[in-house]
């Protein structure tokens, strides 16, 4: 007999949440009840701060569910993407208000830090295909040139592409328990979401899965000592990526921009979006900014370049420079050896390092004044 919702719904009823003792079941919080043949799907509405203290439910559901008969697999994530203000979905609804229990809602709290990682900076953009994952990645050598320790973390659900533009092959290995070693690259510590989810699953399936691969990939590595944690975020503007925003601990964000209109404006719900996090902005980068003819060395500003110049003047956030669109940088982002630690003499490794250099300046505050020494 085919599967339905409520033998699903029937064995979280044996679930129990650890504060109230309530069944998961009529807690409210099961979201849509995907089943497709033997595989069930579904996610665990949680407030940000439940991440750890909810993932022993998320277990316990999981093989709950993959005790009835006929289930092949069960894919359970935790979602906080019912962030304050935002409607739970129907279903889980409904089943909320059948049991009487109070909504989600309240202010979220910052998540806590990460013991040995002094700071985490997060690149975005509003929408795909501006080039976020080559800047994250030769942002990060760039940063390491400078001297600091990196690890780059790839959160980039849709479309992991670290592990590529780093010439990585290869899983991490299991290093003690749960824990993983990153792998290394260029210096760097590297980390990818694309080791962890399967390529095969669904679409619909990754934005709910972000809570727990990002609590994993945060606290379950071993990244050891490290200045700074480059994380490639997922495009966009979305519930998984505020999500994400508000379970990192981010001392701040770089938006990757190109200069045409249509980009700029998702660049502004960008800033909108850490903003409402609370989460500073370092600053706006302009890429695929200009071309310079290998050829004859003209050069063109083929999208209006300048745009996102404007754009930061404009939102009142720091304008981090330009990179420009050159052949010499897609190879080698698309060959697995970024350019800046390819050819770090190149112009094109050195606007990468002018914008590390801005990005590690703003990270170290606004520059104060040296104190006024006065020998009486
Ligand atoms: N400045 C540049 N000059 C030339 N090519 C570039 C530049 N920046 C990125 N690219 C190329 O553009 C393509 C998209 O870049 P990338 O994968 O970094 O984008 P993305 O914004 O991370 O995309 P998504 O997150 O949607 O997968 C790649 O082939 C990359 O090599």
């Amino acid at each position: 007999m085919a599967l339905s919702q409520n033998d699903v719904l029937r064995a979280l009823e044996l679930v129990k949440l650890p504060a109230s003792g309530q069944s998961l079941a009529a807690s409210g919080r099961v979201g849509d009840i995907l089943i497709d043949g033997g595989k069930v799907i579904f996610a665990i509405g949680i407030d940000a701060t439940e991440a750890n203290a909810m993932e022993p439910v998320r277990k316990a559901a999981e093989s709950a569910v993959g005790g009835i008969p006929g289930v092949t697999q069960v894919l359970v994530g935790l979602t906080a993407d019912k962030a304050p203000g935002r409607p739970p979905s129907q279903a889980a609804e409904a089943r909320r208000q059948a049991h009487g229990q109070p909504g989600p809602g309240g202010p979220v709290p910052k998540a806590a830090g990460i013991p040995g990682v002094k700071q985490i900076i997060a690149v975005a953009s509003g929408k795909g295909g501006v080039g976020k994952s080559t800047t994250t990645a030769n942002l990060a050598v760039g940063l390491a040139t400078l001297g600091l320790k990196v690890g780059v973390l790839d959160a980039d659900i849709y479309g992991p592409s670290v592990p590529k533009i780093f010439g990585i092959t290869g899983k991490p290995r299991l290093v003690s328990g749960r824990t993983l070693a990153p792998m290394e690259a260029y210096g760097l510590k590297i980390m990818s979401i694309g080791f962890l989810i399967d390529e095969e699953t669904p679409m619909i399936w990754r934005g709910p899965m972000v809570i727990s691969a990002i609590t994993q990939m945060l606290r379950e590595v071993a990244w050891g000592d490290l200045d700074v944690l480059v994380v490639d975020m997922p495009p966009g503007t979305g519930d998984a990526q505020l999500t994400m925003a508000q379970q990192t601990p981010l001392a701040g964000a770089v938006i990757v921009s190109t200069p045409q209109d249509l980009a700029l404006l998702d660049a502004r719900r960008g800033v909108a979006m850490f903003k409402k996090v609370e989460v500073p902005i370092l600053g706006i980068v302009e890429n695929m900014s200009y071309f310079i003819c290998p050829e004859c060395g003209h050069r063109s500003d083929i999208f209006a370049h300048g745009g996102a110049r404007h754009e930061a003047e404009r939102l009142h956030v720091p304008f981090l420079g330009e990179i420009p669109l050159a052949m010499p940088i897609r190879e080698t982002s698309d060959g697995g050896r970024p350019i800046v630690a390819s050819d770090p003499d190149s112009p094109h490794a050195k606007a990468y390092v002018a914008l590390a250099r801005q990005v590690k300046a703003g990270l170290s505050g606004p520059a104060r004044a040296a104190p006024r020494i006065v020998i009486e």
